[in-house]
């Protein structure tokens, strides 16, 4: 893009923290490969706008308004911190769309917005003559025998050609006999944890909900969540603890084994969201009761000591149907 004086542009953040992130800027002088830009949201230490001299390469024009339905597992930006982040729509809860960002960036993984500080991710494709956007499509369909998953890579703004493109992070571990593996959703010290769909959702021999939670790791390196089987296996039936569906080998695309825990989808936070969200003052005290409650059903029927909770003297509180994931 030529960057005229005026111009309004969206710069990418290299600095630590927010790098991919991008803010709205206006052109205020060039030179050889370099613009100065004064931000739309990002103030100086004296309060006004922050201008900047950049290289061109950080700068592209704003994308086009896209209206469009989210899926799950579509790449979106989030409009956090006065710019926009790039992250994964991974769940929906009530009018909140819940965005997981692989590298913290915006300060939490998993972050909830409403509809409206979300728009279509789109990437910019610099070509000699101008450029182009590069819209990224998540489809989906239930044809048994099919590879299941497929990013389309759509160009929105010229002749509306089309490209598939394989998404590399789901086949790598493989799908399992009755599910397709989705979109990555978490990672932890002992695996990964994605989406999975099953491929006959409405089949009437299903032992499995429409969609579950697949945590993963080469076998190899999978003694702690065969553990964690176990543990979930000996809490089944205690409310509010996510359930086991029981564990399935795939063959990963290399041809490694990879062991995978199926859980039942966590449509409620952890925890330690719900802790980090509650701010200053901690979990609401509704919360904490049954928090603690869960916490100490565990520790008694597990004698899992790494949990030091105190008994409690509060009473049992109703039951959930969103369990959270301890
Ligand atoms: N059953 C589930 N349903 C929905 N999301 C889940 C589920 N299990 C895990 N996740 C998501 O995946 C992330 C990683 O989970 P995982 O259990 O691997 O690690 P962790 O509990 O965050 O940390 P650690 O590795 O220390 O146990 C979680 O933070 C959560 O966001």
């Amino acid at each position: 893009m030529s960057c005229e004086i005026g111009e309004t542009v969206e710069v990418i953040s290299i600095e630590d923290g927010m790098e991919g992130s991008y803010f709205r800027a206006q052109v205020i002088d060039r030179s050889p490969g370099r613009r100065t830009v004064r931000y739309q949201t990002l103030l100086a230490d004296d309060g006004s706008p922050l201008e900047e001299v950049i290289s061109v390469r950080r700068l592209r024009p704003p994308p086009p308004t896209v209206v469009a339905r989210f899926h799950l597992g579509d790449m979106v930006d989030a409009w956090h911190n006065e710019g926009w982040w790039v992250g994964r729509y991974v769940r929906r809860e009530g009018p909140k769309y819940i965005v997981y960002f692989e590298n913290e960036a915006p300060g939490n993984q998993h972050v909830s917005y409403p509809k409206a500080q979300l728009r279509v991710h789109q990437e910019w494709k610099e070509l000699e003559e101008g450029g182009n956007w590069n819209r990224l499509l998540l489809l989906q369909s239930d044809h048994p025998g099919l590879l299941w998953l497929f990013w389309l890579l759509v160009e929105v703004s010229s002749a509306c050609f089309l490209q598939l493109v394989l998404v590399v992070e789901q086949s790598k571990y493989g799908d399992g006999m009755a599910w397709f593996r989705g979109c990555l959703i978490g990672k932890g010290c002992f695996g990964r944890v994605y989406v999975a769909n099953l491929k006959k959702p409405k089949s009437r021999y299903n032992s499995f909900p429409p969609i579950l939670a697949v945590k993963s790791a080469e076998v190899s390196v999978s003694s702690s969540i065969q553990k964690e089987k176990e543990v979930l296996n000996n809490l089944r039936g205690c409310r509010n603890v996510i359930r086991c569906f029981g564990e399935e080998i795939t063959t990963g695309e290399n041809g490694q084994m990879v062991y995978n825990l199926l859980l039942q989808y966590g449509s409620g936070r952890t925890l330690a969201d719900l802790i980090n969200k509650s701010g200053r003052n901690g979990l609401p005290i509704e919360e904490r009761r049954r928090s603690e409650y869960e916490l100490h059903c565990w520790s008694e029927e597990e004698d899992v000591s790494c949990f030091s909770v105190e008994e409690s003297d509060t009473e049992e509180t109703g039951s959930s149907n969103n369990p959270l994931k301890l």
